[in-house]
């Protein structure tokens, strides 16, 4: 596939370096973009991203990536979700230790992949399941914009994904796998009579 540039609305750090990383081995550059979008605080992960989309259009945009993600407790329904960010926002590590108190650990992410490509709009979705500790590991200084990386062990695994390097991470990470379902989206799209 010829090289193609991949506008990404988001003003999440974390979000940008793991796209850039996967995408970049499709040939994939992705470009940052700063847009005003806000975001529903109720709905499916599915629901928010398409709303984002929908938002990214109606600014004029014809080609762009949105993300939304979130993880959720078993313990409760539906929750945090769509609102992990305001939640861990409002009450941080320590609330989410007293809501999780004497609760079941069990836990996932699930995230969703918005594009927006030359006016079709495609979804791409996954999900990883794991547990969260009930304190931070020693040594750990969590990402601002992936709190729960710091508490959240995958299944099949010892370690939080944030003491996994990212190469490591990359086998746990919904992200990931929603980004290369879309990197062979484009690669059928753009693919042909490319170099
Ligand atoms: O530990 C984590 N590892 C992850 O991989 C991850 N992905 C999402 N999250 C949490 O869920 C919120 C979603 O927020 P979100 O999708 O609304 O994004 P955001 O507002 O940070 O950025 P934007 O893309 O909307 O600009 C984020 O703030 C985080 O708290 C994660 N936490």
């Amino acid at each position: 596939m010829r090289r193609v540039k991949l506008p990404f609305a988001t003003q999440n750090e974390g979000k940008i370096k793991e796209s850039k990383r996967v995408l970049s081995q499709y040939g994939i550059e992705v470009v940052p973009i700063a847009l005003d979008i806000s975001e529903p605080d109720a709905g499916s992960i599915e629901h928010v991203t398409r709303e984002k989309l929908r938002q990214v259009r109606g600014m004029g945009v014809d080609r762009a990536m949105v993300d939304d993600a979130g993880i959720f407790f078993a313990a409760y329904h539906q929750f945090p979700g769509v609102l992990s960010k305001r939640v861990f926002q409002g009450i941080g590590y320590r609330g989410v230790m007293k809501l999780l108190a004497g609760e079941t650990r069990q836990a996932w992410f699930e995230g969703g992949i918005g594009l927006l490509w030359d006016g079709e709009e495609v979804f791409f979705s996954a999900r990883t399941r794991g547990r969260l500790l009930e304190s931070l590991p020693a040594g750990v200084t969590p990402d601002p914009g992936f709190p729960f990386d710091a508490l959240f062990v995958p299944e099949g695994e010892h370690r939080t994904l944030a003491e996994m390097l990212p190469a490591e991470r990359e086998r746990f990470s919904y992200r990931v796998v929603a980004l290369k379902e879309l990197a062979e989206w484009l690669r059928r799209r753009e693919g042909s009579g490319n170099s």
